[in-house]
């Protein structure tokens, strides 16, 4: 069977079309997202900056298909994450989004090659090529030889977060979404996880979304939007 994924080629990046998402709050509902609409195009880093609670991780959750809206479209590369089935929309996240997650969430037993290659089972490139291919992206996040057969508890919070991004980039993903990627990081290696976001947005040309409440970080990014109660601006 031809699905939509199937012929699918260009890349588009991200679209949200007014999208609203509400929580269940006792009797009532609460507004989490209301009408949000956002484009990014392939090669833009966008920053979504916004107090606690104000609806960033929603934000990143629906954009991730993780989450599905009350309203409203979720475009990735063009394609309509809430007309595909659940078999589908899982293929859509596996093979168009990259996704990184506030606190590094890596296997304990693994290595940082073993992180990318455990995701190789659903991809079927030949295990030769796929391990060359996770050592140039180790390498290409700053993590070179030896250090990529360190256990996550060997490495330190900055560069447990390039594991996880290079993670995020095994799958080519046209969309990158990444969640307060600098939480657990003083400032410096903050700053150069930011930077080091901007150099992949050009360098793989995804559509990047980056959620962060640190103002500090923004300098490197194409645009910042504000989010208040569930809006953007
Ligand atoms: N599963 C849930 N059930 C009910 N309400 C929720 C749920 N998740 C989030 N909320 C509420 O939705 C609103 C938006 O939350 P969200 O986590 O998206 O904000 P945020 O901007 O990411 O916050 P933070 O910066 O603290 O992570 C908040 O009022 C929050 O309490």
């Amino acid at each position: 069977m031809t699905t939509a994924l199937d012929t699918l080629t260009t890349r588009t990046g991200l679209a949200l079309r007014d999208v609203t998402l509400t929580y269940p709050d006792g009797e009532a509902r609460l507004t989490a997202l209301d009408a949000v609409s956002l484009d990014v195009a392939p090669g833009e880093f966008t920053a979504v900056a916004g107090p606690s609670g104000s609806g960033k991780s929603s934000l990143l959750a629906v954009a991730a298909t993780l989450l599905r809206p009350d309203c409203g479209e979720v475009l990735i590369d063009g394609v309509d994450a809430g007309a595909l089935g659940d078999r589908e929309r899982t293929a859509l996240r596996r093979d168009r989004l990259g996704i990184v997650f506030q606190q590094s969430n890596l296997l304990a037993s693994l290595t940082a090659v073993e992180q990318l290659l455990v995701l190789e089972s659903v991809r079927g490139r030949r295990p030769r090529e796929a391990r060359r291919r996770a050592e140039e992206l180790l390498a290409s996040v700053g993590l070179e030889g030896a250090k990529q057969r360190r256990r996550p508890h060997q490495l330190s919070g900055g560069e447990r977060q390039r594991v996880n991004i290079a993670r995020a980039l095994f799958g080519e993903p046209s969309v990158l979404l990444v969640d307060e990627p600098t939480s657990a990081l003083d400032h410096e290696r903050g700053a150069q996880i930011v930077t080091l976001l901007a150099e992949i947005t050009r360098a793989h040309s995804t559509a990047t979304v980056m959620v962060t409440h640190d103002r500090d970080l923004l300098g490197r990014v194409d645009r910042v939007l504000e989010m208040h109660d569930g809006r953007l601006s």
